[in-house]
């Protein structure tokens, strides 16, 4: 049941195996009403499978999400009407434009007809989608950043409590980031909690409050920023708990022959 006390999200004991690898490993993380999170962890650590997985895309082999108390898993329906999310590899139907889009999305989410229209529009002039939208271009002729924005918009547009983002600035201009990074802290400042995956930690220390790292499938550390982050910067934490690669001398030579 909806509860106005609970966290916006709470991630608890999340497991998920693939061929009997293990993705994700008892993943926990709560993320409290009116704030932005910051997930992070090197290439394959099981963010998207966590963040999957607090969504109702994927079926977890153990553990709950909650969404503002709500089982995602049990009560799907109530809990999606509160979450936008931004999956990875987001899959749309790509021959419409982007007004298109938004207007079969609003309308499949039983949106009234007027509101999808006056929203689809505000989104597609905030996020620089309107020049491509008046010249008729369709979704599958986007370039990759112009997907991710759309993307953002389908998550916007019924006025989610929560935002589950998984890169949401991946592929982005600096201009459009910076649009996209006010229009997160303006939803978070209206009462809205965000969760976002993100591999440039700059951006995770200038946006989120409160961060988790996520290696080999585990929550190694999570908290406000100050918490985790202490004295270090961000990149040395993660570089700290989740270990040092480097090129050693003997490596590539081929490279520059
Ligand atoms: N559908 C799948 N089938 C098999 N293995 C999978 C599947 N999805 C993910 N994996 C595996 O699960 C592990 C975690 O992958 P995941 O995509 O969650 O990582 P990630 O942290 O999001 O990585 P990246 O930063 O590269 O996007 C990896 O070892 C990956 O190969």
């Amino acid at each position: 049941m909806l509860s106005e006390t609970a966290p916006a999200l709470r991630l608890d004991g999340l497991t998920k195996a693939f061929s009997g690898k293990t993705a994700a490993d008892h993943v926990g993380l709560t993320v409290p009403p009116g704030s932005l999170t910051g997930l992070v962890g090197p290439n394959g650590a099981g963010k998207t499978t966590s963040l999957a997985m607090a969504v109702g895309l994927l079926r977890p082999d153990s553990g709950t999400a909650l969404v503002h108390g709500v089982d995602v898993w049990a009560e799907p329906a109530t809990a999606k009407a509160m979450l936008g999310v931004l999956p990875d590899g987001l899959a749309l139907p790509e021959r419409l434009t982007g007004a298109e889009l938004l207007t079969y999305w609003g309308l499949l989410r039983g949106m009234d007809a007027a509101v999808v229209r006056s929203r689809a529009a505000e989104l597609l002039r905030i996020l620089e989608l309107e020049e491509a939208e008046e010249r008729g271009v369709l979704v599958i002729e986007y370039s990759t950043g112009m997907r991710k924005k759309i993307g953002l918009a389908t998550a916007l547009l019924h006025a989610p409590k929560v935002l589950v983002l998984d890169e949401p600035f991946e592929a982005v201009d600096p201009v459009s980031a910076r649009v996209l990074r006010a229009m997160l802290r303006r939803f978070v400042a209206a009462g809205g909690s965000v969760v976002l995956s993100s591999h440039v930690m700059s951006l995770v220390e200038d946006l989120c409050d409160r961060v988790a790292i996520i290696a080999d499938g585990r929550v190694v550390a999570s908290g406000t920023l100050a918490e985790v982050r202490g004295d270090s910067t961000l990149e040395d934490v993660f570089v700290r708990l989740v270990g040092e690669r480097s090129v050693g001398a003997e490596d590539l030579l081929w490279l520059a022959t």
